[in-house]
């Protein structure tokens, strides 16, 4: 198997759909998933480059993987669904910090999935979009996550980077919208993404290998009369 040039993560809470989401842009289908276990990647060839796409596992109980699924990260899709407010907090508050240990310039999406599920209607109304009838919209659930929602985590993730907001890409095209059951801009979602990571990948072989421990070089040091501090 050919080494991957980079690496792009998925990030995000239990049941939002990270799964389901890269099946539907790898196997082009939506079908019954379990809740992950661990982490699993998948291999996409993106021009001459050799991209993984880890999926990992929003449970609590596999919280402590993370940041090690995001070392070295070109690019990490933080996942929330646009039906939980508290999925969206979940990114900030348990999902952030794990990206410590990505790529500098690391590329951030973040992405409100589930979006069949709803329907606009339920948002207060505004002037640009003419009030849809009720009949229309009584199978949906309310939204309860709005696009600014994210756009104002994506703006707080930057502050958080400590980076400038001219030196990143737009909030408005960083932050997407999908459906993993219907399929859409689950294409554009990824694609976006790679198309972004391509000059992080370039740069990254440029510089070669990051520096990494190899714990099979490691020799225990010989044990002292005088315990563990000697
Ligand atoms: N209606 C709808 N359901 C979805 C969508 N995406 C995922 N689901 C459903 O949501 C549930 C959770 O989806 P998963 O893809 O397993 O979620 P996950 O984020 O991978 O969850 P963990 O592996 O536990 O972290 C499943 O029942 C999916 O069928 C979507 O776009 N629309
Ligand atoms: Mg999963």
């Amino acid at each position: 198997m050919k080494k991957p040039d980079g690496k792009v993560v998925l990030l995000g809470d239990m049941n939002v759909g990270k799964t389901s989401l890269l099946h539907r842009y790898m196997e082009r289908r939506f079908q019954e998933t379990v809740s992950t276990v661990g982490g699993a990647f998948y291999l996409k060839q993106w021009g001459p480059y050799n991209i993984s796409i880890w999926d990992t596992a929003g449970r609590e109980q596999f919280h402590g993987l993370g940041s090690m699924y995001c070392r070295g990260a070109a690019a990490v899709i933080l996942t929330y669904d646009v039906n939980s407010l508290q999925s969206l907090t979940e990114l900030e508050e348990r999902f952030l910090a794990l990206t410590d240990s990505a790529s500098a310039d690391c590329i951030f999406a973040i992405v409100g999935n589930k979006v069949d599920l709803t329907d606009d209607c339920a948002l207060p109304p505004d002037e640009n979009r003419p009030e849809k009838s009720v009949a229309s919209c009584s199978s949906k659930v309310r939204k309860q996550v709005r696009a600014e929602d994210a756009i104002a985590l994506y703006k707080k993730i930057v502050k958080y980077k400590m980076l400038d907001e001219k030196d990143v890409p737009a909030a408005e095209k960083m932050c997407f919208e999908t459906s993993a059951k219907t399929g859409y801009k689950v294409d554009y979602l990824f694609e976006t993404v790679f198309e972004m990571v391509v000059p992080i990948i370039v740069r990254q072989k440029a510089e070669g290998p990051p520096q990494t421990v190899d714990i099979t070089d490691y020799k225990p040091a010989k044990r002292t009369k005088s315990g563990c501090c000697a």
